[in-house]
């Protein structure tokens, strides 16, 4: 069986509850390929009012989490909380993370081992900076990110999607080539191959983030080692749904 496409929205810190009703209407009423998982990253404090409104065949993701259940972390929000108020995703080690909040790898993945083991499934990004593309560091960055994750992940890799995301791709619009992004989505692929296995590396789906529109998403959706998208800036616009059915159209 191959590999079903998942496109992810991140809404970031966008949107308030009437821009989000818009939204939700125009996904409900699609239509929605429904050989497509989409899943939508929303601003936790709209969670329950998203899950409440959105057509179930359709997923939530909350934005980020801490990495222990509960406890004395005044502001920070548990993967238990984000689950128990109707998500069943969350994305983490988003590129904004790190370089605007300082994440490292180690929080990351602990983070990303504490909402497995919460129930929740995870959508893990990577990417170099365009200093490192520059470099030529891009392979030994989303390796090292990557590689971080291992022990985090352990046998749940079945709940986890990668997102590559190219910080200068990211809110640029300046997207990776679809080459660009084909190139690295295989590396990673053979570099999970080696690293874990190679059911592992096949079933993985690796999601481009970076710059996503209705008018690059078909023919990035055509390499054969993309498998999905995470969108920024589109995904908050009616564009999302040509975006998530970019697949069948190519
Ligand atoms: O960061 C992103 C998705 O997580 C990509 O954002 P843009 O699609 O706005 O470039």
């Amino acid at each position: 069986m191959g590999r079903k496409f998942i496109v992810g929205g991140n809404w970031k810190m966008n949107s308030d509850k009437d821009q989000i009703a818009e939204i939700v209407k125009n996904l409900n009423s699609g239509p929605l390929d429904p050989n497509v998982e989409v899943v939508i990253g929303v601003p936790s404090i709209y969670v329950a009012f998203v899950r409440s409104i959105l057509t179930e065949t359709i997923g939530v993701a909350g934005q980020n989490c801490w990495k222990v259940a509960k406890g004395a972390f005044t502001g920070e929000i548990s993967a238990e909380m984000i689950k128990d108020v109707g998500a069943e995703w969350v994305i983490l080690g988003h590129s904004e993370r790190r370089t605007i909040f300082g994440e490292k790898d180690e929080l990351i993945a602990e983070k990303v081992a504490h909402a497995l083991e919460a129930g929740l499934k995870v959508i893990a990004c990577i990417g170099e900076t365009l200093e490192e593309r520059e470099a030529g560091q891009t392979e030994d960055v989303v390796f090292r990110q990557t590689k971080a994750l291992l022990p985090a992940i352990d046998t749940n890799w079945e709940n986890v999607v990668l997102a590559y995301e190219p910080v200068w791709a990211i809110g640029t619009g300046k997207t990776a080539s679809p080459q660009q992004a084909q190139d690295i989505h295989a590396s990673l692929r053979s570099w999970l191959t080696s690293n874990t296995s190679s059911e592992v590396a096949e079933n993985m789906r690796i999601q481009y983030g970076g710059s996503v529109t209705a008018s690059n998403a078909k023919e990035l959706a055509a390499c054969p080692d993309i498998d999905g998208f995470l969108v920024g800036g589109a995904s908050l616009k009616p564009e999302f749904l040509d975006i998530c059915n970019a697949q069948v159209m190519c």
